[in-house]
């Protein structure tokens, strides 16, 4: 079963391509949507909502044709726009009950449903002052809770942890998880970092340039790109010793000079590594998680045959740092 389908699907606009023959499904769950600014990710969701036609191919939204189902769709689809659209002199109560009305929601139920999702999104008495008021954090939570408000069967949220610090983030995307866990609404949701995706989604679809680079489970795009960089001092002897341990105890890996790459199976292969570098006494230079970068989506981790001699020690830049987005690893250039 799929909830979006798109097949061919362009979007140009008269000096861009924004969509460039996009095809891909979404099942169930939790679904990542990943890509640079200007991937065309919210052209996307427009098209999905029925708000803004295709130049070419076709999608299709809880097996609806977005091209004649778009009122349909809306009424069935929860959406939570990207930038700051909120009435600063409303509160978040009359707010979220005017859209549960506008989606058709009778009143009683509107107040009561508007207060069951603030709650879900952990906004308390606070509800009942102007939003001109809110931190970021509690816009963008009033912004999901008039997205689910009508107890859509889909939501896509366009980039719901913008501005948001680590913690703010890290809650969000906390309640992104529940929508999907608790209530069974399935969720697209966009971001320019992988990293924080990843932790959250059970797909992750990415493009760029509006082409699809890569749609697959998370678990599979994890067990391609993660690997654990062990760089040890110049001896080669406890270098082999360390490699045989590894690789009897069943991880696959490659050299390159002193640097050993080793995919990351699973949870307990930081402790394997670590327990044969401190049980052989291998004198450890550095030892660290490396991050994605857009430029790893493009290899076959099977017609890549020495991906670490790309990233040799000497040329390896290691994981990217974002200061503004610490715990993500940022696709943007
Ligand atoms: N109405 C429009 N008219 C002309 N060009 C547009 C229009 N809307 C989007 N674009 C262009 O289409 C491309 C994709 O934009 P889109 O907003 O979908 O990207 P995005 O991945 O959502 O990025 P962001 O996170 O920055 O919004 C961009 O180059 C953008 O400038």
């Amino acid at each position: 079963m799929t909830v979006i389908a798109t097949e061919s699907l362009s979007k140009r606009y008269p000096r861009v391509t924004a969509l460039d023959r996009l095809t891909v499904d979404v099942t169930p769950g939790v679904t990542g949507l990943v890509g640079a600014n200007g991937a065309g990710k919210s052209t996307l969701i427009k098209i999905l909502l029925g708000l803004a036609p295709a130049s070419e191919g076709r999608a299709a939204v809880l097996g609806l044709d977005v091209a004649t189902a778009g009122p349909r769709i809306r009424s069935l689809v929860g959406y939570m726009p990207e930038h700051d659209c909120l009435p600063p002199d409303v509160s978040a109560t009359e707010f979220v009950v005017h859209m549960a009305r506008m989606s058709g929601l009778p009143p009683a139920a509107a107040r009561e449903r508007t207060a069951d999702t603030l709650r879900h999104v952990g906004l308390y008495e606070e509800r009942y002052r102007p939003m001109g008021g809110y931190s970021t954090g509690m816009k963008q939570r009033v912004k999901l809770a008039q997205a689910l408000v009508h107890d859509p069967k889909l939501v896509l949220l366009d980039e719901p942890t913008n501005g948001l610090d680590p913690v703010g983030r890290d809650e969000m995307l906390g309640l992104i998880r529940r929508v999907w866990t608790d209530f069974g609404i399935s969720v697209l949701v966009t971001s320019h970092l992988l990293g924080e995706l990843e932790r959250t989604s059970d797909h992750i679809v990415v493009i760029d340039g509006g082409k699809l680079l890569r749609a697959s489970s998370t678990s599979d795009f994890t067990k391609v790109t993660g690997s654990l960089a062990v760089e040890v001092t110049d001896r080669e002897d406890e270098l082999l010793d360390l490699l045989d341990l590894l690789t009897a105890a069943g991880l696959k890996l490659r050299r390159s000079g002193h640097l050993l790459q080793v995919d990351i199976a699973d949870e307990d292969t930081y402790d394997v590594v670590r327990d044969a570098v401190a049980g052989l006494g291998v004198g450890l230079v550095r030892m660290e998680q490396r991050r994605h970068r857009i430029a790893e989506l493009f290899i076959d981790p099977e017609s890549a045959d020495d991906p670490a001699g790309d990233h040799g020690p000497d040329h390896d830049p290691g994981p990217r740092h974002d200061p503004d987005q610490e715990g993500g690893s940022s696709v943007a250039a």
